[in-house]
């Protein structure tokens, strides 16, 4: 069978399956069928179907006909939620070897569980579910030595290692339970490991009872579309740093309203999905699972937008201007539009102040105000070329980044372009770097290229790092220009 063909197969087999097994359903609460009645083929049809999107998330939820702002678009009943819970209540060994190891984390042990029952192969009663998951993710923590390098920003280098080195050590901390389980070798290994932990982390949506949150069928086919404001109280959307979509408690305001398109209800017990806007029949539904920055999405889902309105560049001080201010650096920032954050701005506004004035302007700086034409002017200068340093310093260009994603692509369609000799030197040993450290095997004339399923993967990963370095580029380039 094609692979298209399967694929449609598996998503056919898995979506009757969940309307079966799970009840999970995207009509109206009165349609449900009663145990007696005959139940419905597809647990979808009547509001969502499944379609792909290859500019926006591949795999996705469309409209099935015109929708309304608020309609309840998908109930999934709580039986339906894979959980730490569910797993070890019904397997008494993995319940056993958990409690034998109390030192791991929530995360570790969903992970665990997830393993264990991938490691039970058709006999798991969650075998459906297990099938169409995706095979591999591009989260940082996968990112291999030469696709962090390309990131070329010191924080997102330092943040991918981090990402490694973090998987790493959760893997070493439940190898002991895993092999207590006597799970398979080649579920036992790194590689398993990074690939649970990224279904996790790029797919789970966040419950009130357990930290690690929930698989949830069905409902983990909402791609995502960033909210485009920030939320007005972080505490109280309960926006997670984990990478868990978020889940709001209940239904909030207005003004929070954006992130109130999924959550679990308590009284009907279900995990419902609503529809944040009017939809028109056949246009992807999107998902908002939090407000992001592109490294942010990178780490915990596996993927950027190069639109991305929360999206922001560092930009590191020196000690002496940190020092006098108490902002923290997370929000000395330029934004996605090229403007500097109103923290990076009081805090310049500060330092462009004489020492002997700034404790008297101090209140004005901190409250967001301009304290004179000739401080803002300094301040403006200084950023912009603060901006024009660090792009001077990092090895490629927005030009050759963007050449370099265009000779990208055709790698992907296995052509090397004959253009190759027209590169900038800079370019070309990037280039070279990754030929020679993949399997990518070339003719003589470099035209013909055998890229390897494990090449394409890393491809993929590349393309992203330059991706995102070339959106942090751009911030500072419009910041410099303003
Ligand atoms: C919860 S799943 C969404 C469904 C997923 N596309 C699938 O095939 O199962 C989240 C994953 O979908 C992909 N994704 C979601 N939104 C995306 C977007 N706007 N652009 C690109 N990829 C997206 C990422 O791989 C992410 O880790």
């Amino acid at each position: 069978m094609a692979e298209k063909e399967e694929e449609a197969a598996k998503i056919e087999s898995f979506l009757q399956w969940a309307a079966a097994n799970l009840g999970i359903s995207d009509s109206p609460p009165s349609t449900i069928p009663s145990e007696h009645s005959t139940l419905p083929r597809y647990c979808l049809g009547h509001s969502l179907i499944v379609s792909n999107f290859p500019d926006a998330g591949g795999r996705g939820l469309a409209a099935a006909r015109d929708l309304r702002k608020g309609e309840l678009i998908l109930r999934v009943p709580k039986k339906a939620l894979m959980t730490s819970e569910c797993l070890m209540r019904n397997d008494q060994t993995l319940s056993a070897s958990i409690k034998r190891h109390a030192f791991l984390s929530s995360t570790q042990i969903l992970t665990v569980a997830l393993l264990n029952e991938v490691n039970k192969g058709s006999n798991s009663w969650w075998s459906n579910y297990l099938k169409q998951l995706p095979r591999s993710y591009d989260t940082l923590a996968g990112f291999g030595p030469f696709e962090i390098q390309a990131l070329q920003v010191d924080d997102a280098i330092w943040a991918a290692e981090k990402a490694v080195a973090k998987a790493k050590l959760e893997w070493e901390e439940a190898s002991l339970v895993m092999v207590d389980l006597k799970l398979k070798p080649t579920l036992l290994n790194f590689k398993a490991w990074l690939w649970a932990s990224a279904t996790i982390s790029s797919r789970t949506m966040h419950i009130p009872w357990d930290e690690a949150g929930c698989l949830c069928p069905v409902g983990d086919f909402f791609n995502y579309a960033a909210p485009a404001e920030e939320p007005c109280d972080h505490e109280t959307v309960g926006t997670c740093t984990n990478g868990t979509l978020v889940q709001t408690e209940g239904l909030f305001d207005a003004s929070a309203q954006r992130l109130t398109d999924a959550g679990y209800e308590e009284d009907v017990a279900a995990y419902c999905f609503y529809a944040s806007r009017n939809y028109r029949e056949k246009e992807q539904i999107f998902l908002s699972y939090g407000v992001y920055t592109n490294l942010e999405l990178l780490e915990h889902y596996g993927f950027l937008l190069n639109d991305n309105p929360n999206d922001k560049a560092f930009i590191p001080l020196e000690p002496a201007m940190r020092s006098l201010c108490s902002w923290p650096k997370e929000l000395l920032y330029i934004n996605q539009d090229g403007k500097p954050s109103f923290a990076l701005l009081s805090a310049m506004r500060l330092w462009a102040t004489p020492s002997n004035k700034r404790r008297s302007v101090g209140h004005l700086a901190y409250s967001g105000k301009q304290l004179s034409f000739e401080n803002e002017i300094t301040v403006i200068g200084w950023i912009a070329k603060k901006c024009q340093d660090i792009l001077r310093n990092l090895k490629t260009s927005v030009e050759q980044d963007k050449l370099l994603l265009n000779i990208i692509d055709k790698i992907e369609d296995s052509l090397l372009p004959l253009e190759l000799e027209k590169l900038p030197s800079i370019c070309g040993s990037e280039l070279y770097a990754f030929l020679e450290s993949h399997d990518v095997a070339n003719g003589e004339d470099f035209t013909n290229l055998y890229v390897s399923q494990k090449s394409r993967r890393s491809i993929c990963r590349w393309k992203f790092a330059i991706q995102w370095r070339l959106s942090y580029k751009r911030k500072l380039l419009y910041c410099s220009a303003e």
